[in-house]
């Protein structure tokens, strides 16, 4: 292993973009290591696409700078793609779009997404769940070491999201991938990533979720949704670290070097 092993894949430090006289995002500074679920919520025009995206290099800094790993691979799902879902396309053909994988590559990247009896469908014809399945298979073509997921679980129902969850981690865990996601499911994100990061415009709180849930700031801006989930984190008796290791919380006075969502380069 490389020394660096463990440093993040990509920082953002004390970002601040502007476009026009618009300021989308300000003093933005986080972090994801290799095997973190790092999840970014917020109400919408909260920034979170526009972080995504500066995290990716789409976007230059007006301020702050952007470290990612030298030769970083990255598997990026968009919010919103401009495939038409109208347009007669087949999943298989879909995959070989941009990237060219060979058809084992793209069969084995479907079914690492359990998608692959989907390969012969046509692309209109898919389920919400479906669809995300298949467009997280097209990311895992590029062997990603930082899966990019915006909006993951769109237009997916309750029993699919927690599923779509529950493959997130599988893949975090089978591929040692860092994973960076933007979602609007509160309870989900505390259950199943690593570190929040609870944008407004500013970052107005992060960390492990059973902190974040706690947190006066997020409960301002989350209102009633925050504390239902407050009296919910209470009874969750452990958090999952940057290695996926299970971390009790009650009563556990841990050491939080592994929270690196305020990891700071200095
Ligand atoms: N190029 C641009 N010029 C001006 N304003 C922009 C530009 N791009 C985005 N915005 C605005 O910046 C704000 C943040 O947008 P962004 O898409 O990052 O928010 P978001 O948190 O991802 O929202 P949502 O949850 O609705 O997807 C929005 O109000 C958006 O309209």
């Amino acid at each position: 292993m490389p020394p660096d092993a463990s440093a993040p894949l990509v920082a953002l430090q004390d970002v601040t973009y502007r476009v026009g006289g618009n300021v989308l995002v300000e003093h933005v500074s986080l972090a994801v290591a290799p095997r973190q679920i790092v999840s970014l919520i917020g109400p919408n025009g909260a920034g979170k696409t526009t972080t995504v995206r500066l995290a990716l290099g789409l976007l230059q800094p007006s301020e702050g700078r952007v470290a990612r790993r030298p030769g970083l691979s990255v598997g990026y799902v968009p919010q919103r793609l401009t495939v038409d879902r109208s347009l007669p396309l087949t999943v298989r053909r879909l995959l070989s779009l941009t990237a060219r994988p060979t058809p084992a590559e793209a069969q084995a990247a479907l079914d690492e997404t359990g998608a692959g009896h989907l390969a012969g469908r046509e692309v209109h014809d898919l389920s919400g769940g479906e669809w995300q399945r298949v467009l997280i298979a097209r990311a895992l073509l590029r062997q990603p070491a930082l899966l990019v997921l915006d909006e993951p679980v769109q237009g997916v129902d309750v029993t699919g999201q927690a599923e779509l969850f529950t493959l997130i981690r599988t893949l975090r865990d089978r591929r040692g991938c860092g994973v960076l996601l933007v979602s609007h499911d509160l309870h989900l994100v505390m259950a199943a990533t690593d570190a929040v990061i609870c944008l407004n415009r500013h970052v107005c709180c992060s960390g492990r979720p059973d902190r974040v849930v706690r947190d006066p700031a997020y409960r301002d801006l989350f209102g009633d949704a925050a504390t239902a989930l407050a009296v919910y984190a209470h009874h969750h008796d452990h958090v999952h670290d940057a290695t996926g290791a299970v971390v009790p919380v009650e009563g556990h006075h841990h050491h939080d070097h592994h929270d690196h969502a305020h990891h700071n380069h200095g």
